[in-house]
């Protein structure tokens, strides 16, 4: 173990940062001499002092504002990198901006745990530049909660990989919160009742037409089909929206008052393409072809009431994964696929995982 002392700087305050401040923050074993030494939102920051109880953080006083945190939080990383001391920065937003500073933070001695997806479900250019980073600097980055939140998705795969069982294909409701909504949803429901309480229960995306457009399924999609070691571009992934073309510009705000528009496509799409199914989910599947070519889609499909998918619990994702070794017989891994709660917790394991490796 690393005798440095480790600084944790958290980006994002927001349901899943709240979380992971107020449950676990405070938790952190004392051997690993770890200690969060600054919050970051977007437009303010706050430095905490050693004797600081983290999750104190959220309501001191001392918050400064600055229309430029990014770059504050850059020389933030030098500083302590340059004090020998390790850094861990947290990225609790949805942030491109953030997630575009990966590279430049593992250079300057960071090391990394996401639960946004940017980077990830980034370019191959970026997402390979990242990679290769991370080794050549022998830094640390850590994403398993974002597949499938706090489930061992990802692990699972790299162990299937270890093992020289490669794999052939995943397949899953993948998104906690259209789970949340579907597996609640009767035909005739105003389908929004269930999306605002799904985004009461921070299942949702700070955005939820990133879940429902299937943004975050694919995004989800092409993580996993990384991780699995096939190469594929978010835009290669055919996903079906089930937002409004009419709602697709607004900003979020505006999406949540125009909700009724929401609900009168949704209808009209059902009424004209599956008027009599009771039940949908929304499926996503990545396998490779005869060629070794990856292909992936997204969409919400009817299923049966004798469907593995019909027995889900609201909230639940499954991942079905098909290896050599698993293949008729696929290994199955499900459980609540969002959430504050499990978020916070998956965060947390990566957390202590790099703890553990320094
Ligand atoms: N909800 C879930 O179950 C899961 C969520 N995730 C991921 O967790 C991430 C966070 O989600 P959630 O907590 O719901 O999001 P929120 O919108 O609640 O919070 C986002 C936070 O990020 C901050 N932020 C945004 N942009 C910047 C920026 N440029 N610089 C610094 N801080 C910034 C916001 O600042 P401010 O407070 O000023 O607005 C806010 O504190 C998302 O990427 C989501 O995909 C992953 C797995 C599961
Ligand atoms: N919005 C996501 C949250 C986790 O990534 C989902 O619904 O699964």
């Amino acid at each position: 173990m690393s005798l440095q002392p480790t600084s944790i700087l958290v980006v994002g305050t927001g349901t899943i940062g709240q979380a992971w401040l107020t449950r676990y923050a405070d938790t952190i074993p004392l051997q690993f001499q770890a200690t969060v030494r600054g919050l970051y939102r977007s437009q303010q920051y706050i430095h905490l002092d050693n004797n600081s109880v983290p999750s104190h953080g959220l309501t001191a006083a001392g918050w400064q504002y600055s229309n430029d945190v990014l770059t504050q939080l850059d020389q933030d990383i030098f500083d302590y990198s340059h004090r020998h001391e390790q850094v861990i920065v947290l990225d609790l937003t949805a942030s491109s901006a953030v997630g575009q500073r990966y590279a430049d933070w593992l250079r300057a001695g960071a090391h990394i745990v996401c639960a946004n997806k940017y980077a990830g479900a980034s370019s191959s250019t970026y997402y390979e530049q990242i990679r290769r980073i991370s080794r050549q600097y022998q830094r640390h980055w850590r994403y398993n909660t974002t597949v499938g939140a706090g489930l061992p998705i990802q692990s699972a795969i790299r162990e299937r990989l270890h093992s020289a069982d490669p794999i052939r294909g995943i397949e899953g409701n993948f998104s906690g919160s259209l789970s949340w909504i579907f597996q609640q949803y009767q035909p005739g429901d105003q389908l929004s009742k269930w999306l605002r309480a799904a985004a009461d229960q921070g299942l949702t995306e700070p955005d939820p037409r990133s879940d429902l457009g299937g943004l975050d399924v694919a995004r989800k999609l092409l993580i996993l089909a990384r991780e699995a070691g096939w190469s594929l571009e978010l835009d290669e992934i055919q996903v079906q929206s089930l937002v409004p073309d009419s709602l697709a510009q607004l900003s979020s705000e505006e999406f949540w008052q125009h909700l009724e528009h929401f609900d009168a496509e949704f209808e009209r799409w059902r009424q004209r393409t599956h008027p009599t199914a009771q039940k949908f989910c929304y499926i996503g599947a990545v396998e490779r072809d005869v060629d070794a070519k990856p292909h992936a889609w997204a969409r919400l499909e009817p299923i049966s009431p004798s469907s593995p998918y019909a027995s889900l619990p609201p909230g639940n994702a499954n991942f079905v994964i098909r290896s050599e070794l698993y293949n008729t017989n696929p290994l199955l891994i499900q459980g609540p696929g969002a959430g504050p709660e499990v978020t916070a917790a998956g965060i947390h394991t990566d957390l202590l995982d790099i703890l553990q490796q320094l």
